[in-house]
């Protein structure tokens, strides 16, 4: 208490002496030049022994380039919390999809701060330029600041341990507030849109103890900054997700990014002119973010480039080029990435630009993929998706009609083992058809296509079989004709 009335007892005599500072700035053009600037420095020692305070300021721009500053931006997210309970006049933004009000100080406002029993300042000011001239128009440029006040016998306190809690928990709080994006690459620029996919790890019909791994794979990924650091890696991750088309690789990445709170930068790769083009794309990225290359397979001629061409190399194959079809011209042919550029971007040393950064592939084929693309270190968790087991049906159940059990799940428990279906087939049998929606008749439509699909599926294996033993008794006969007449003579 009797700290924070020295406190306020100091800030008025700082005030004071502002103001005495003021009066001198206006008055000393009428002393001569050498009384001047003695007055000057005697006046300046003479401050700053009397005026106790120490004082930092925060441009809201920097650089060259006038980047926004990300100290500031933090420091205003931070003030968010505490000044919408002290300055009388606030700034509001929406955020989080208009959901929800983020407060912040106006411009010329002041709001004390406490930090381990120690009170400090901070006031919120602009300047404002007149920039140009335009016919009758004046361009005015106003660029903000902050400025923090404390005493200078807590000096060390405030500009180490003090500073980093107000970034860490503006940072904290900016990403808690912020509003997630889905980005896509036209060429070699991101757009985006709102990201708003309502998949969780919760609603994602797979096996439970295959979930849990995934999801603690992935907190532990995200909470290992200083581990990454200590074992001199750059901090990212690769996720391989393959399996047959609607086993839920696009649902699980939008689950990642809601479970991490991380924005999806959706690559395609077909659009990116060379590896060049990839690089900048991949310094673009921000960090808290999921790089995704959907149906890898397809999105380039990837696949085995580097046995092709040793295979080229033997055959010395010098023919020319031929000219591109319409289709491989549409198809991203005309691409120049090549599987260098490709490894490159995944943990070249580029990767390690931003941090805290998954690189999901997924694939339909993962056998057709280059080793060295895939391999460990690179996609550091290959995780298989498959078609719908009993545990993932009963998620969907419990999604689509609100069942954890019924009579029927018995039968679609035994169909499941013989009948290949993907969840996203189960899901839409699930699917009410009729308002109120109707479950017996969702669990009885499934068990009929699982049925047929158990039919199908037998049918298949005979035929797979009849074929099986056409070509042995084919190779069977190949062999006997092949025999040498002469050893069978003399058998
Ligand atoms: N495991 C799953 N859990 C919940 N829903 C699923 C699952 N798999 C598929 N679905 C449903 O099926 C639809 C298609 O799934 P999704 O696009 O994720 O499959 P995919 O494996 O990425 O397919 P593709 O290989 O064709 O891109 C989704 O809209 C989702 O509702």
């Amino acid at each position: 208490m009797i700290h924070l009335k020295q406190g306020d007892m100091f800030a008025q005599v700082g005030s004071v002496i502002a103001s005495l500072m003021f009066v001198w700035a206006m008055f000393k053009q009428y002393f001569p030049y050498e009384l001047r600037d003695r007055l000057e420095k005697y006046t300046q020692k003479a401050f700053t022994f009397v005026y106790p305070y120490i004082q930092i300021t925060f441009h809201e721009f920097i650089g060259e380039r006038l980047m926004r500053s990300e100290a500031y931006s933090a420091i205003e997210t931070y003030l968010s919390s505490s000044s919408s309970m002290q300055a009388k006049r606030l700034k509001a933004e929406v955020v989080k999809n208009n959901q929800s009000l983020v407060l912040s100080m106006d411009d010329h406002e002041e709001v004390a701060d406490e930090y381990k029993g120690v009170k400090l300042w901070w006031a919120s000011g602009k300047n404002v330029f007149k920039s140009q001239t335009l016919s009758f128009y004046q361009i005015t440029d106003e660029k903000r600041y902050y400025k923090l006040r404390f005493h200078k016998r807590h000096r060390d306190l405030i500009i180490g341990p003090y500073l980093n809690h107000v970034l860490k928990e503006g940072r904290a709080l900016k990403v808690k507030n912020r509003q997630r994006k889905l980005y896509t690459n036209n060429g070699s620029y991101w757009s985006h849109v709102v990201f708003e996919h309502p998949a969780t790890f919760k609603t994602l019909a797979l096996e439970p103890e295959k979930k849990k791994e995934i999801i603690d794979d992935l907190i532990t990924f995200s909470q290992a900054e200083e581990f990454y650091s200590r074992i001199g890696r750059a901090w990212k991750r690769g996720y391989l997700l393959y399996g047959p088309p609607g086993t839920g690789k696009s649902t699980m990445v939008a689950a990642m990014a809601n479970l991490l709170n991380y924005d999806i930068y959706d690559l395609e790769l077909t659009a990116v002119k060379d590896n060049t083009e990839l690089r900048k794309l991949l310094i673009e990225t921000s960090s808290k973010a999921i790089v995704v290359i959907e149906d890898i397979d397809c999105s380039l001629d990837l696949t085995g480039q580097r046995s092709k061409k040793k295979e080229e190399e033997k055959q010395g194959d010098d023919k020319e080029q031929k000219p591109k079809s319409p289709k491989e011209e549409r198809d991203g042919k005309n691409s120049q990435v090549t599987l260098s550029g490709l490894l490159n971007f995944i943990d070249g040393l580029w990767s390690a630009c931003g941090g805290e950064r998954l690189i999901v592939f997924t694939t339909n084929f993962v056998e057709k993929l280059d080793p060295a693309l895939i391999r460990k270190g690179r996609m550091d968790k290959h995780i298989e998706l498959s078609y719908c087991s009993f545990e993932a049906f009963k998620v969907l159940a419990d999604n689509y009609l609100r069942l954890e059990s019924h009579h029927l799940f018995d039968k679609i428990s035994a169909l499941l083992k013989e009948a290949k279906m993907t969840p996203a087939d189960v899901a839409e049998h699930l699917m009410p058809k009729t308002v109120p929606g109707n479950a017996e008749a969702c669990l009885e439509s499934l068990i009929e296509a699982l049925e047929t699909a158990k039919e199908e599926a037998k049918l298949k294996a005979e035929e797979a079989a009849r074929e099986k033993e056409s070509s042995s008794a084919k190779e069977e006969a190949k062999e006997a004709d092949n025999k040498d007449p002469i050893s069978e003579k003399e058998q």
